[in-house]
């Protein structure tokens, strides 16, 4: 199952809001159309609202003249604001924007075919995830032990990426191993990631799987049913702080609290040295509806407040390692970053 399909004149994107009762796929014939799919979650997860973001941009130079390339890039970096503004946490989704842009601005100066040129890098983004996801996998798979019970939070999986997945990689990886592994998947309230994408992508592969509700993770851990977490990431700061779907600090620390090993998954697009900390990280607030309702469904009073962070931050204390497409980085996380991302030593 794609998470998403390329074609000549359009991207399809598996609608993830219709998951699991229907497998359907959303047509984007334009930016506004990724855009729309970034914004109510057709498409979801730091690595795959990164890649058709680059698709959205591929589909703006296809209809774009490009008679005039100074007119050309501004309106390229039109296109980019308008999908820099759909979600403001997955730091990935503004890193494949900032790269089609320099690819724009590369091909302006060297004359080179525009509109061929840009479609060639954002399927380059696509498979560059791909491989990286199974370098993460590869890594991963190290730190996990045969027959282990890993927990995971949300979906991190080949629907959150273009393929394979981050968390779900290590999964993957460590399944295809020949580990016996298990899978327990927190359903992750409001938008139940986990409940109707992790445990459905899972069973599809026919990796075992179990859910359970979020208020569990801390039963099963002090009863020693958790061998080790390993949760997918949409921003890492500098020093190592995660931000991630919310509830994960949550789980972070019930992992801390009984001595279970904390793991993060996710490509070195998720990086973010810029920021010093991760409270310096922005959090998507979303709408009251995905908290008051299930599917239509009420669930509380109306008219009751709401508050909806979508994500929160794990303190880098907490984590045990960051499995990167470059290897797993251990505490401090400054300098193996540092190191790994930008090739520089402390
Ligand atoms: C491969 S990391 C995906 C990451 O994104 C998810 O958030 P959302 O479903 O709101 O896009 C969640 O935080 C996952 O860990």
């Amino acid at each position: 199952m794609e998470t998403m399909c390329w074609y000549e004149d359009r991207l399809e994107l598996l609608d993830q809001t219709k998951l699991p009762h229907e497998v359907v796929y959303v047509k984007c014939f334009t930016a506004e159309d990724v855009a729309r799919a970034i914004k109510t979650m057709q498409v979801r997860g730091a690595p795959a609202i990164g890649a058709s973001a680059a698709f959205g941009m591929a589909l703006a130079a296809l209809k774009e003249d490009d008679a005039d390339r100074q007119k050309f890039l501004a309106r390229m970096e039109e296109v980019g604001r308008h999908l820099a503004a759909t979600r403001p946490t997955a730091v990935n989704l503004f890193w494949a924007i900032e790269r089609m842009l320099a690819k724009t601005r590369e091909l302006v100066q060297s004359g080179a075919d525009l509109k061929e040129g840009i479609v060639q890098e954002a399927l380059a983004i696509y498979r560059e995830d791909i491989e990286m996801n199974k370098r993460i996998g590869h890594y991963g798979n190290e730190v996990v032990p045969a027959k282990a019970n890993i927990l995971t939070h949300c979906n991190a999986g080949a629907l959150a990426t273009a393929g394979y997945g981050t968390a779900l990689g290590v999964i993957r990886a460590a399944h295809a191993a020949g580990k016996d592994i298990h899978v327990y998947a927190d359903e992750t309230r409001p938008l139940l990631q986990g409940a109707r994408l992790t445990a459905w992508e899972l069973m599809q592969d026919n990796i075992p799987v179990t859910l359970i509700t979020d208020n569990m993770a801390g039963y099963l851990m002090r009863k020693g049913m958790i061998d080790l977490v390993v949760v997918g990431a949409d921003r890492i700061a500098a020093n190592g702080d995660v931000a991630n779907k919310i509830g994960t600090y949550t789980v972070a620390v019930l992992a801390k609290a009984n001595r279970v090993p904390f793991y993060v998954a996710a490509p070195g697009s998720t990086v973010d040295l810029t920021l010093v900390n991760g409270d310096l990280i922005p959090i998507e607030e979303r709408g009251h509806e995905e908290v008051i309702s299930l599917y239509g469904q009420g669930v509380a009073p109306q008219g009751v407040k709401v508050f909806n962070p979508a994500f929160d931050v794990t303190p880098h204390e907490l984590i045990t390692g960051i499995i990167t497409d470059k290897g797993i980085i251990r505490p401090p996380f400054v300098e193996g970053l540092k190191k790994l991302f930008t090739g520089e030593e402390e």
